[in-house]
């Protein structure tokens, strides 16, 4: 039997910026119906490998394929595919959150009662609906990351691509939307989320990547991955890096 199709598959991705090298020719397969975790240290090219993967930043080399779709050559059924939520993207924040939602809705050709109601789910589920109709500008940093998260959402993609999505979401909305991404998983649906938080990373993901220096370090189940340790000692043990210092002496007080 044919292997199946994965959700998203990275085949030697290659990125640098000028001589500095982010991405180095990394592989990675993200199975349909799971709900996968990238983590590595600041600069480990977990962004970059994203906006690749998702057709927002061209790679020098290699290809992305969503539901084996080439990101690159078919970025049009690819992006129908996708749902995004990028790390630094400016939003078109003088639109209220309300009017972004309908607005992303109306570009991916949603009819406009589907589109109705779906905004007014989005905005209840994030708990925007008292600044429903302020402009995501005024917004504040967690407020903004949820209002990009349902526009993430309002076409109901195959695949979830989440940089960082809960920095600075609080911990009821938080677990709102993580119950919403569990049922998402559950019902077919295929989410990559990068994040620094390795507790998150072990409660909810079943795979995980850890990556360092545009390369993946180990991949695989949570439990493949984390053998007897935590997933946090684990990412120490294959990062390094730690400084065992009590601080520079000038910073202490006593
Ligand atoms: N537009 C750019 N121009 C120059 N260098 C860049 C650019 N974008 C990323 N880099 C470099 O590429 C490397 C990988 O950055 P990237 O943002 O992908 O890392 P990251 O794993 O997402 O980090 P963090 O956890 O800090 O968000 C870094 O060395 C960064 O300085």
């Amino acid at each position: 039997m044919a292997a199946p199709i994965p959700a998203l598959e990275l085949t030697g991705l290659s990125k640098s910026f000028g001589t500095a090298v982010a991405v180095d020719q990394l592989s990675l397969t993200v199975p349909t119906g799971s709900f996968y975790g990238l983590v590595g240290p600041n600069g480990a090219g977990k962004t970059t490998t994203l906006s690749m993967a998702t057709g927002l930043l061209r790679p020098d080399a290699g290809s992305a394929r969503v539901h084996g779709v080439d990101v690159w050559t078919d970025p049009v059924a690819a992006k129908r595919m996708i749902g995004n939520l990028a790390d630094g993207v400016r939003l078109f924040d003088r639109l209220t959150g309300e009017q972004l939602i309908r607005y992303t809705g109306m570009l991916f050709g949603l009819p406009r009662d589907e589109l109705a109601t779906r905004t007014a789910d989005l905005l209840r589920l994030m708990d925007l609906e008292a600044a429903a109709g302020a402009p995501v500008a005024d917004y504040s940093a967690g407020m903004t990351k949820k209002v990009a998260l349902a526009c993430a959402l309002v076409h109901a993609p195959r695949l979830l691509v989440l940089d960082e999505p809960f920095e600075s979401v609080d911990p009821v909305s938080a677990a709102n939307i993580e119950d919403v991404l569990r049922g998402y998983t559950g019902s077919g649906g295929t989410v990559i989320v990068s994040s620094h938080s390795m507790d998150l990373v072990q409660r909810m993901c079943d795979h995980v990547a850890i990556i360092s220096a545009g390369r993946v370090l180990i991949a695989g189940t949570v439990d493949e991955v984390r053998g007897e340790a935590t997933l946090q000692e684990r990412f120490l043990e294959l990062v390094g890096g730690r400084i065992h210092s009590e601080g520079p002496q000038w910073l202490r007080q006593s």
